[in-house]
């Protein structure tokens, strides 16, 4: 992971508005390098929450970008595809402590909101905590995240 930040933003209709407000807030971080939005575009974009999300997904997968944030109605099918992809571990998380635990225990690379759950000022919040944390691949959570390695490789932990 680079030094900065390297975030994809992406939303379905239903996530369209806070994606926006997310997308503009963490151009301004200074802990951020670069925000790709993989979309959905504008109000006559009805591009369905798995094919932004995998979009979204592949591009952390593929080492193009460190994190992804993704808005649909819940979070859940956000989260629901992003984990289709090998390698991305996503959560949908809308309280300071799992949001800080999805990184720190799970070391998940991909956070998703659901716009119809969760207040703007508060995912506006959660996206900034978010930035505070990095995984430590010494900490004890790391076994634990290399046995989700193992099962997705088809081992049996
Ligand atoms: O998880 C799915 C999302 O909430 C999506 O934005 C809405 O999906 P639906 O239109 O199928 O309810």
């Amino acid at each position: 992971m680079s030094e900065k930040f390297r975030i994809v933003v992406g939303a379905d209709d239903a996530g369209l508005e806070y994606k926006e407000i997310l997308k503009r807030d963490l151009e301004a971080d200074g802990r951020v390098e670069v925000v790709t939005d993989v979309g959905v575009s504008g109000d006559a974009d009805h591009t369905a929450y798995p094919h932004v999300a995998v979009a979204a997904a592949r591009m952390v997968a593929d080492g193009e970008a460190d994190r992804a944030l993704l808005v649909c109605g819940t979070g859940l099918g956000m989260a629901i595809s992003a984990n289709k992809v090998a390698g991305i571990r996503a959560v949908t998380a809308h309280d300071s402590f799992s949001v800080e635990r999805s990184v720190l225990s799970n070391d998940a690379q991909v956070l998703c909101f659901g716009q119809r759950v969760v207040g703007v000022e508060l995912a506006r919040r959660l996206a900034k905590e978010w930035l505070e944390y990095t995984f430590d691949q010494s900490s004890a959570s790391a076994a634990k995240v290399d046995a989700l390695r193992g099962y997705e490789s088809g081992g049996d932990c």
